[in-house]
């Protein structure tokens, strides 16, 4: 049993296809697999969010989300907007320990990035990280900026005794450019590690057989295999 946190270094960077892409290798390794979105926002009650991505592509069923606020904002702003109580990530703590005493892996998709806050005390997924002792997994962009974004929340997760599971980015371009050439290496330096894996833009538009190979290709790092750096390097003709 064990339970792996998904963050990134802002929203839409990719989370959501890392942690359908971490369920389905895992799965297909005969992992029994739980995924958690602790609080959703920026979603209608009854319209398809993160965990039904996830099991669009990974074929999850075992999805846990337990709140939903539709402003698209952080979930404390989204619930205060909604005159709703704040999801209290320390009762999430308790549910996601309880599933885990059942199942080989339960990943944790945060909102936004690690230090979004879930109430007004300004809980967030760091905490929800360290009070369970996971490791977390940092999706990043490749493009500007990247390198600043993914310092500071490699940092911030130093700075709390959070566990860094691995940088993973989370949509790379057929045609990457000078920045993101230069990127992958110096997020290798930020990070102090080889990437723990590189998802292709386009990847969430997979059927599920074909996301499986590109998940397995681009990700085995992040669950303990080995990222063939060698080939990543070569395809997109990086050295
Ligand atoms: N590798 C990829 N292949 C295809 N689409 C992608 C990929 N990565 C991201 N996207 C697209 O970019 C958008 C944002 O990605 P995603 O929803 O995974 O972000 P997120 O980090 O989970 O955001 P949030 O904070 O809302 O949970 C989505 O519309 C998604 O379909
Ligand atoms: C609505 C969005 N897609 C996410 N669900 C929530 C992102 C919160 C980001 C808050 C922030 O850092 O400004
Ligand atoms: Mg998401």
């Amino acid at each position: 049993m064990s339970v792996l946190m998904v963050t990134g270094t802002c929203t839409g960077v990719g989370k959501t296809i890392v942690t359908a892409a971490l369920a389905t290798v895992a799965r297909a390794r005969g992992s029994s697999v739980a995924v958690v979105k602790p609080g959703q926002t920026g979603v209608a009650p009854g319209e398809p969010g993160d965990l039904d991505e996830v099991a669009r592509l990974a074929g999850v069923d075992d999805l846990h989300e337990f709140a939903r606020f539709p402003d698209p904002l952080s979930p404390a702003a989204a619930a205060r907007r909604a005159g709703l109580p704040p999801l209290r990530l320390a009762d999430v703590a308790g549910q996601i320990s309880k599933l885990a005493d059942s199942r080989s892996l339960v990943l944790v998709e945060g909102a936004g990035g690690l230090l979004v806050r879930y109430d007004a005390e300004g809980t967030t997924l760091a905490d929800l990280a360290r009070w369970l002792n996971a490791a977390v997994v940092v999706v990043a962009r490749p493009d500007l900026g990247t390198l600043n974004h993914t310092a500071l929340t490699l940092e911030a997760m130093a700075h709390r005794g959070v566990q860094l599971a691995g940088v993973v980015i989370g949509s790379w371009p057929a045609e990457p450019d000078l920045a993101m050439r230069s990127n992958i290496t110096d997020l290798e330096t930020i990070a102090a590690r080889p990437l723990a894996g590189v998802l292709p833009a386009g990847a969430g538009a997979l059927d599920p057989a074909e996301f499986l190979l590109t998940a397995r290709a681009g990700l085995a790092p992040a669950l303990g295999g080995t990222f063939d750096a060698a080939t990543f390097r070569n395809t997109y003709a990086l050295d």
